[in-house]
């Protein structure tokens, strides 16, 4: 009997970046994509910042003090790591590699810095997307809305889009968050897309071949 197409077909997981001004919507739309979508798994990133209301450790963040971050960063545990408004993030390795190796995809809401370090290192296992506010009003107005920053550090995530702005150029994607269910919509569809990249398709020669063979 001939093989099937899921006996022969096997995936490479990619890691799908969001990146975006505080405030214009990635972690709105990193979850509801992990909801529509079970076949991708949400970096979790490691932060020194403290812990906003709501959030919840393991989850969001994993919440660490600076010496951990330092250690981590120095035994080569992160895969990306930077400093934005004044607090330190990272990925952990090993979390996104064991899932890239169990042929899942990996969502991160980082900003430019962590998406290029991950350029640098796989670029041909990564996808980004830059998501932009409808104006800057509607920034301000869902900054305050989220309502879990005080007014100075609203003031200086508002100080500091431009300059994440300015890294659009660099994205695979980008797209406005005007309307939330079409930007999580939008992001599906590059996803659903990107999967079905010729390169990612492990066995797709074995399997056009014992089509023709068959013929
Ligand atoms: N490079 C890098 N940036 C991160 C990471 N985690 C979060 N960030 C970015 O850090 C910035 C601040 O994140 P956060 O404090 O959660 O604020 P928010 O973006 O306003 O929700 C955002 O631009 C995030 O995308 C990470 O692991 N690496
Ligand atoms: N398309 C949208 N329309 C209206 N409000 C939005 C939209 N997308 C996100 N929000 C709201 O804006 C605030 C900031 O979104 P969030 O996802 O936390 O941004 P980021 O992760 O980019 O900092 C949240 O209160 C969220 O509910």
């Amino acid at each position: 009997m001939a093989p099937t197409t899921s006996s022969l077909i096997h995936r490479r997981g990619f890691m799908l970046v969001l990146s975006s001004p505080s405030g214009a919507g990635k972690t709105t739309i990193a979850r509801g994509l992990l909801e529509r979508d079970t076949g991708i798994t949400m970096s979790v990133s490691v932060t020194t910042r403290m812990m906003r209301p709501g959030e919840i450790e393991g989850q969001d963040y994993h919440f660490i003090d600076q010496q951990r971050f330092d250690r981590m960063a120095e035994s080569g545990d992160l895969l990306e790591h930077a400093r934005v408004f004044g607090n330190c993030y990272g990925t952990p390795r090993m979390a996104v590699e064991d899932a890239l190796g169990a042929g899942r995809d990996v969502l991160f809401a980082i900003d430019w810095q962590g998406a290029q370090q991950l350029a640098q290192n796989a670029r041909d296992d990564l996808v980004s997307v830059f998501v932009l506010p409808p104006s800057v009003t509607e920034l301000e107005r869902r900054l305050r809305g989220r309502g879990q920053d005080s007014e100075e550090v609203i003031a200086n995530r508002m100080a500091k889009a431009s300059n994440e702005i300015s890294h659009w150029p660099e994205y695979d994607y980008v797209i406005v968050n005007s309307d939330v269910d079409e930007s999580i919509a939008a992001v599906a569809s590059i996803l659903h897309a990107e999967r079905l990249r010729r390169r990612r398709q492990v066995g797709l020669p074995e399997f056009v071949r014992s089509i023709q063979d068959t013929l």
